[in-house]
């Protein structure tokens, strides 16, 4: 039974309370930890959004969301009429300032609760929000924003939404959100390096060949082929999610678990990310759109026909990037971070390949020898598994197998995965800024990203097409394998 430390009495405002995001993931995550009695009950949560809602409604749409998105095992609904009883909906213009007043009414008894602003609106919005809040006097020193992704589309924009973000909210008052960081899995990833010295002694480019990151999605665009299409999977997923496995999996051990020590070591790693050249990108880069194909067994049409059939477009829906850390640790270990929608599976993986043995002592016939790979499953199954070589088994002579050592997490820990929204939120109301992104990171990656997505843009050949249900474009294949290796999709 995990551990619950409780988080003390808060106010919420959503905006976009009646959103995708705010239905989907937020509601059932603070649902959820309610459930656990993570946070008192006389907390308030308040959707804000354009339209006119009454409290009621609006409770009624948030029970309907929770039959929806919570799994039935964990559906009481005598719990969900508690829950829903601390919700109300105030009707907000974030961009033209209306409304403001309506919420400042419903907050003014509590000056001194923690407050969290959510955004969890169009990026276009993160700024006048905060202007209008710090208008309306919403702002106390107990309050908090969380800005949902994507930061703007480049470097400029990104500092442009930052700036106005930071007339309002201090630094240490912004919980830059990339939901990654929030998955068990991807936690687990610092308890895998920093609490096993038999893993860390090998963590370096001595020991280590290559490292494949692999996010495979099977959903296309869903609703959201307005964002996606302006977005593409460049910035919609190498950027962030991306990006901070690769930071998580190659920094150098934090002073501290101290948000700005873990933070400083993650924006080390990405200034040493080796800028890309305009040759690199033809040599490490493909880019990816799906056309139509199956998944398990179902016909699926392909992104122009999702997108609505009548647009021309070359944004991409696979992205591949051979990524390589000018440092001490890393210098000759590639990180190949492929990620794509339509793919054959729904996985989210990192392999890390050992290099082979320099010498064997087996004879020729005793089978090939292959080098040991770490092969950390972030989602589904979610587990470890080690690739060894061992004896076959039997009285003949020295044959040799590779075979794994498991660990699934299942089987070892028997305990419900929290969605990562549940430890965001939560983190956000005890004020831990260790899992989101500062500014300086945020710049980092776009700094790297810019010449990658501006090459992409500039470049006459569109995205290579790929069937739905594959593994992306050949290119992808091809890249590799010229460097002499392959991927590994089990
Ligand atoms: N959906 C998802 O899975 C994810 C979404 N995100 C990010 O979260 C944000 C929201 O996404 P999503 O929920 O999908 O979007 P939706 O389009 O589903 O919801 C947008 C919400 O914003 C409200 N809204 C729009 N304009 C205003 C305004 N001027 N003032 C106040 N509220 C407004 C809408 O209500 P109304 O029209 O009534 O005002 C609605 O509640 C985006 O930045 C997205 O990139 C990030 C990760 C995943
Ligand atoms: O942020 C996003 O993430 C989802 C994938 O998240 P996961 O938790 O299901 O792995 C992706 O589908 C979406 O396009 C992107 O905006």
């Amino acid at each position: 039974m995990a551990t619950i430390i409780p988080v003390e009495s808060f106010d919420c405002a959503v905006f976009g309370g009646t959103g995708d995001l705010a239905m989907r993931k937020l509601l059932p995550a603070l649902f959820h930890r309610f459930l656990d009695r993570q946070f008192p009950d006389d907390s308030r949560i308040i959707g804000a959004s354009r339209r006119e809602v009454s409290d009621d409604t609006y409770r009624g749409l948030a029970e309907e969301a929770l039959r929806r998105h919570v799994p039935p095992e964990r559906f009481d609904l005598d719990e969900v009429r508690r829950f829903c009883a601390m919700l109300g909906h105030e009707r907000v213009d974030g961009r033209a300032g209306d409304g403001f007043d309506g919420l400042a009414r419903r907050l003014q008894d509590a000056p001194d609760k923690v407050r969290v602003f959510y955004m969890a609106t169009s990026p276009d919005l993160q700024g006048p929000i905060s202007r209008n809040l710090a208008a309306a006097k919403l702002v106390t020193t107990r309050s908090r924003v969380v800005p949902e992704k994507p930061i703007g589309r480049d470097l400029a924009s990104a500092r442009r939404s930052m700036d106005e973000v930071a007339t309002a909210f201090s630094e240490a008052q912004t919980f830059r959100i990339d939901h990654y960081l929030g998955k068990e899995t991807v936690q687990n990833l610092l308890a895998l390096r920093f609490a096993n010295p038999l893993i860390e002694r090998t963590w370096n480019t001595d020991a280590i060949d290559h490292v494949q990151i692999t996010v495979a999605e099977t959903v296309g665009l869903e609703e959201r082929g307005g964002y996606y299409d302006e977005f593409g999977a460049g910035r919609d997923m190498l950027l962030g999610h991306m990006l901070q496995l690769l930071c998580l999996l190659a920094m150098e051990c934090p002073t501290s678990l101290d948000a700005d020590a873990v933070r400083d070591e993650k924006v080390r790693i990405l200034r040493s990310l080796r800028p890309m050249t305009a040759a690199d990108l033809r040599s490490a880069t493909v880019r990816g759109q799906y056309t139509e194909g199956a998944i398990g067994g179902r016909p699926v049409p392909g992104y122009l026909a999702d997108l609505g059939g009548e647009r021309r477009s070359t944004t991409e829906t696979f992205a591949l990037v051979r990524a390589e850390i000018a440092n001490w640790r890393w210098g000759g270990t590639p990180f190949y971070l492929r990620t794509g929608k339509r793919m054959a599976t729904k996985m989210s993986q990192v392999v890390v390949f050992f290099r082979a043995p320099r010498f064997s002592v087996f004879p020729a016939d005793a089978g090939e020898l292959q080098p040991n790979a770490l092969i950390i499953r972030l989602q589904p199954d979610e587990g470890i598994r080690l690739a060894v070589m061992a004896k076959q088994p039997g009285p003949g002579g020295l044959r040799l197998s590779p075979t794994e050592l498991d660990l699934s997490f299942e089987t070892a820990f028997r305990t419900r995965y929290p969605d990562a929204y549940e430890r965001l939120l939560m983190d956000v109301v005890r004020g831990n800024q260790t899992l989101f992104m500062r500014r300086d990171e945020v710049e980092a990656g776009w700094a790297w990203m810019d010449p990658i997505l501006a090459g992409w843009a500039a470049d006459p050949q569109p995205p290579r097409p790929y069937a739905a249900g594959s593994w992306g474009p050949s290119a992808s294949v091809a890249l590799i394998e010229r460097d002499g290796r392959s991927w590994r999709d089990d």
